[in-house]
């Protein structure tokens, strides 16, 4: 999951991925695309071959139509005129062919058009038998036509029952269809499974037989086989398809545009979608639990005994790659979703289920927690800890609430809300004092059981604006009565300075101790809880004459 969670965390790794997501839509519109235009060739090519194939077929089905009218009715006598006008009758009727024949022996003996020979012509024998073929008619290829007055002229004959009719030479007639780039081949099939070449390749029709139509990877080329619908020509077409892409190179570029613009829009969308669910934010929401949120414990020292009375409870969050996160980054987050209560309730029953099982039995502290203004309310507060309020269970706690602040809140309600908890022993202090909304008037109004100081006064360097006002802000808040908290104490000579002002009680720092979990509380507290701490360490010179040495440390 860490490794997936980095995957995902890191925008370098999401750029990959979405690019990968543009390769793989643009590559797939392309393959459709080029799928789509070997389909749209394949037709074409289907499309050319049935017109090849339609040259032979069309008169061959004229011609065997005409045969059966011919050979209906003939007048008895052959070549009589009644027989020749029987002929000439007949040869209205097809297009294309207008001469027919009548043969006996053999040997043609009259013609519709010339009536009977002077000299009977012979064609000899028919290349193609009546029994070789399922309509029994014989065929003679591509004979002269010079014997029945036409010189210079071919056309094959077919006949039954002593009638023949003429077709022209193929390429004479049909269809015009470029052949050019075209490799094809026209045979006449019989019944015996033989095939008769009749145009184009030779041989290409017997070598592509048993592929029939479809795509030829060896030589990526497209080929079809097609027979007419007399079963008595088929035709066989192949062509290699960088001949035929080229017609069709505009519906490629505009696959190539349209993958190219679907593969941007998808992995643009998808990095969006995917930067927003992995974005902190949607992370923080998404895993926002108890396993995920934890609880850092910070000492907090009675100035006038050095006792380690209290603690702050500080929340963290465990994100989907392990690290910790702090409250700066989080809180917003939970703030902007309307969370505070959710959490306030994680961080509240996480933090008593620690304590319960970690802290030394008679230590006897407060804890504080930090509440969001918007939920300070007894209805919802006292239900998380009023089990716990002394004189109940667990008395060793104490609980004190830190108003944060980060709204403004109305001070009416607030006063209200705060005598129903502090009738329950819980205790409410004002946070951050000095750098949010609280002011000396909201500290006068309020029945508040103390101010913490924000830290920034005791970390502010000396001579600093900060350093020369908290000696003023002490004084302001404790002449309004109330024990002050400082937070921020990091120095030694910060904590003696502060421990000199009556108004200070508390105080609160990484020179006391760092916030820590609760295991390294519980040892910290096993040493110091409840124990006079007016031996202060050994300060550590470091080189700005200022080190920070956390009292635990120091210790063990
Ligand atoms: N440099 C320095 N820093 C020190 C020193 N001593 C304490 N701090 C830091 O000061 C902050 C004290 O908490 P805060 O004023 O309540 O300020 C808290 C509090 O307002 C808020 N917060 C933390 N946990 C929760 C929570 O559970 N609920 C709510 N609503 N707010 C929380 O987040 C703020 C920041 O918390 P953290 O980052 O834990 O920061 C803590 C603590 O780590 C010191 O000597 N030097």
């Amino acid at each position: 999951m860490t490794v997936l969670a980095k995957l995902f965390l890191s925008a370098r790794q999401l750029r990959l991925i979405a690019t990968a997501i543009w390769i793989a839509v643009s590559c797939s519109v392309i393959s459709a695309g080029i799928f789509y235009i070997v389909l749209d060739a394949r037709e074409d090519l289907k499309a050319r071959g049935d017109m090849l194939l339609e040259e032979h077929a069309r008169f061959s089905r004229t011609a065997i139509e005409l045969l059966d009218i011919l050979n209906k009715q003939p007048p008895s006598e052959p070549c009589g005129p009644a027989f020749l006008e029987y002929m000439r009758k007949a040869a209205f009727l097809p297009d294309g062919i207008n001469t027919i024949l009548y043969s006996e022996g053999g040997n043609v003996v009259c013609s519709a058009n010339s009536g009977r020979l002077a000299t009977p012509v012979s064609f000899g024998a028919p290349d193609v038998a009546a029994e070789d073929t399922p309509y029994g008619i014989e065929i003679w290829f591509d004979r002269p036509q010079s014997g029945l007055g036409l010189p210079g002229e071919t056309g094959s004959l077919v006949g039954r029952g002593g009638f023949l009719v003429v077709i022209p030479a193929a390429s004479a007639v049909g269809p015009a269809i470029s052949k050019e780039s075209l490799d094809y081949e026209v045979v006449m099939t019989l019944l015996s499974g033989a095939a008769i070449h009749r145009g184009g390749t030779t041989g290409l029709h017997e070598a592509l037989r048993d592929e029939q139509a479809g795509f030829s990877f060896g030589d990526m080329a497209l080929q079809i086989s097609r027979c007419g619908d007399l079963g008595l020509f088929c035709v066989t077409v192949h062509q290699p398809l960088a001949q035929a892409l080229p017609a069709f190179l505009p519906q490629l570029i505009a696959f190539v545009l349209i993958g190219a613009i679907c593969g941007s829009a998808s992995s643009r969308y998808v990095e969006r979608r995917m930067r927003r669910y992995w974005s902190f934010e949607e992370r923080f929401v998404r895993n926002l639990g108890f396993e995920t949120v934890n609880c850092a414990y910070q000492p907090v020292m009675e100035v006038a005994t050095g006792k380690i009375v209290g603690l702050e409870v500080l929340a963290r969050w465990r994100d989907i790659d392990g690290q910790q996160v702090y409250p700066d980054q989080f809180l917003p987050v939970i703030q902007m979703r309307g969370l505070t209560r959710r959490f306030t309730e994680i961080v509240i029953a996480k933090a008593k289920a620690e304590l319960a099982d970690h802290i030394p039995e008679e230590c006897q502290l407060q804890v504080a927690f930090n509440i969001f203004p918007r939920d300070y309310s007894y209805e919802f507060l006292f239900p998380l800890l009023g089990e716990r309020v002394p004189g109940t269970i667990q008395p060793r706690f104490d609980y004190v609430l830190e108003i944060v602040e980060t709204d403004s809140f109305d001070v009416a309600s607030v006063k209200k809300e705060m005598t129903m908890l502090r009738r329950h022993g819980i205790r409410t202090f004002i946070d951050d004092f000095g750098i949010g909304f609280s002011n000396i008037g909201t500290l006068a109004e309020l029945p508040i059981d103390g101010v913490k100081l924000d830290r920034s006064f005791a970390m502010a360097a000396d001579g600093s604006l900060f350093a020369n006002m908290l000696p003023r802000a002490l004084e302001l808040i404790g002449s309004a009565g109330h024990r002050v908290v400082v937070e921020g104490i990091e120095t030694r000579q910060r904590l003696e300075a502060l421990s000199a002002s009556p108004h200070v009680e508390f105080a609160q720092g990484y020179f006391i101790g760092r916030p820590m979990p609760v295991d390294k509380l519980s040892m910290f507290l096993a040493e110091y809880c409840g124990k006079p701490d007016s031996l202060l360490p050994p300060q550590e010179i470091g080189p700005n004459g200022d080190k920070i040495v956390p009292i635990g440390q120091h210790r063990r």
